[in-house]
């Protein structure tokens, strides 16, 4: 891309990062996080789950009902949302554009129906697409963090390839990083998101 249209589309302050399961998304959210701690803004998820003791509503989530809910679906409110444990739980338009108007950068970690669906939206986002450098280094990833089952490891590789063809595409993202050396992926994102104040 050229310094201008990096420059350009820096200046968004709402930035998307997508890319299939295990390209490493949360690794460089963590570290980001932690070097600037105080840049950052988060939406709220709204969840039909009842609040656990000490959770605050509109702070952890937007705790609201069924109806309430699928009300919002079906008045098209949410950018994502996904059923856990039979509870909903979803991130809306208007979450987003509260943590916008209180914070200089917001981050989204999402997937590409996300993506697509913040496109039809009027919010004005940079997406970065996180690849992973092969599907054989993705996998060998998720068998490493250790964190899934076999079944669960077998759907994000069939969900990856998907996720990997729709970000390969020119159109979806503004900057594509190939997590390969996870500290040369960190200077990309850092310098793609501060490239303007
Ligand atoms: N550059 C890298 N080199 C080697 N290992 C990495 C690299 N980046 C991330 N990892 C490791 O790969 C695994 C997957 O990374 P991570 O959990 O951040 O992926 P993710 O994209 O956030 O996945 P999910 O969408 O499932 O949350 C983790 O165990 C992480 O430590």
């Amino acid at each position: 891309m050229s310094p201008a249209a990096r420059s350009s589309t820096a200046t968004k302050r709402l930035i998307v990062l997508f890319g299939p399961s295990g390209a490493g998304k949360s690794t460089l959210l963590k570290r980001l996080f932690k070097e600037y701690p105080n840049e950052f803004g988060f939406s709220v998820s709204h969840t039909t789950r009842q609040p656990r003791p000490g959770e605050v509503d509109g702070r952890e989530y937007n705790f609201v009902t069924r109806d309430q809910f699928e009300t919002a679906i079906a008045n098209n409110e949410f950018i994502e949302y996904a059923q856990f444990s039979g509870n909903y739980y979803g991130t809306s338009v208007k979450a987003v554009k509260d943590a916008l108007a209180k914070h200089p950068r917001c981050i989204l970690d999402i997937d590409m129906q996300g993506v697509k669906s913040i496109k039809k939206t009027d919010l004005d986002a940079s997406y970065v697409f996180v690849s992973p450098p092969s599907l054989a280094v993705l996998e060998e990833r998720l068998r490493n963090r250790k964190t899934d089952s076999e079944d669960s490891i077998r759907k994000r590789l069939e969900a990856a390839r998907a996720e990997i063809e729709f970000g390969n595409q020119l159109g979806s993202h503004d900057i594509k990083i190939v997590n390969d050396n996870l500290d040369e992926a960190y200077k990309k994102l850092s310098d793609f998101i501060f490239s303007k104040p």
